[in-house]
């Protein structure tokens, strides 16, 4: 059988019985002989917020680029929504409603917010690309104002997102990942570079968001992370290290000597 070949959608629904959105079992990533990712084993649930917390070079990114099919694991299987991707490309793992956010800007400068959410409505749409406007269009206008609305940018909706505040910007990534029909986001550093102001914003819209999209967000501001969590992971050289609620981690004297600031990495939040 052909590992790439992707089951029609009754077969993936049939398949689909643990409710969990995201399942990784046993998960390594080898980059020649250093291992970026050992033996990960990590669930969250449909609708779950978890963190993933961990000093540079902890591993976060690479778990990332493995669950969103940028790279392949070396062992281990990744379960979206109960059907085995592990080696499904990432396309069909954004058509099962996974999205991602990256740190690097990936917006259109010289275009308005709007047409940016409208652009990324139309790609997720998977309808022919047309121009030209139709009652369709229309009813995509309807919910690109939506997804607008979603990260409070409607009064700045008509600007070019070149004359955006980079906090602006980083809201209107928010809105690009919504567009679909997201089930789970991995969040990659939302809040770097953000004003304190801007960090408001943003636990604001993402503690917003309904309630039946997940996701999993890298954080560096502990602040941040343990306010638009339900869960953490704490990761340390490529390994879970820990796993429980924000208080749980936010009071582990082991966290506390790793992660903030006493321990021989020196911390990194
Ligand atoms: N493409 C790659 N090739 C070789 N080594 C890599 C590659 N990507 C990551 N690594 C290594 O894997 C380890 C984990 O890196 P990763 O970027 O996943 O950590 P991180 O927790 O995201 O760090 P940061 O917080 O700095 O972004 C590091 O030692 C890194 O140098």
């Amino acid at each position: 059988m052909n590992v790439l070949a992707v089951p029609d959608s009754a077969e993936r629904m049939s398949s689909v019985s643990s409710g969990n959105a995201l399942e990784l079992r046993g998960v390594t990533k080898m980059f020649g002989a250093l291992a970026a990712i050992s033996d990960i084993t990590l669930t969250v649930g449909s609708g779950e917020r978890r963190a993933v917390l961990g000093s540079n070079g902890a591993g976060k990114t690479t778990l990332f680029n493995c669950v969103t099919g940028d790279f392949f694991p070396t062992s281990g299987t990744i379960r979206l929504f109960g059907e085995d991707v592990s080696n499904f490309p990432a396309y069909e793992r954004i058509r099962r409603g996974l999205r991602r956010t990256y740190q690097i800007s990936l917006l259109f400068g010289g275009l308005s917010v709007n047409d940016n959410v409208y652009l990324a409505c139309r790609g997720a749409s998977r309808g022919r690309f047309s121009l030209v406007r139709t009652r369709h269009n229309d009813a995509l206008r309807v919910r690109v104002a939506e997804l607008i609305e979603a990260v409070n940018l409607t009064e700045v909706s008509d600007a070019l997102v070149s004359e955006l505040s980079y906090g602006q910007q980083r809201q209107l990534e928010i809105a690009l990942a919504l567009a679909g029909a997201p089930r789970l986001i991995l969040f990659d550093e939302p809040a770097a570079g953000l004003s304190p102001t801007e960090r408001a914003e943003l636990i604001n819209i993402l503690t917003s968001l309904p309630s039946h999209i997940g996701y999993v967000i890298i954080e560096h501001d502990m602040d941040v992370a343990l306010r638009v969590a339900e869960s953490v992971t704490m990761m340390h050289n490529g390994r879970v290290f820990k796993e429980g609620t924000p208080e749980e981690i936010e009071n582990d004297p082991e966290v506390q000597a790793l992660y903030l600031g006493h321990g021989e990495d020196g911390g990194h939040a």
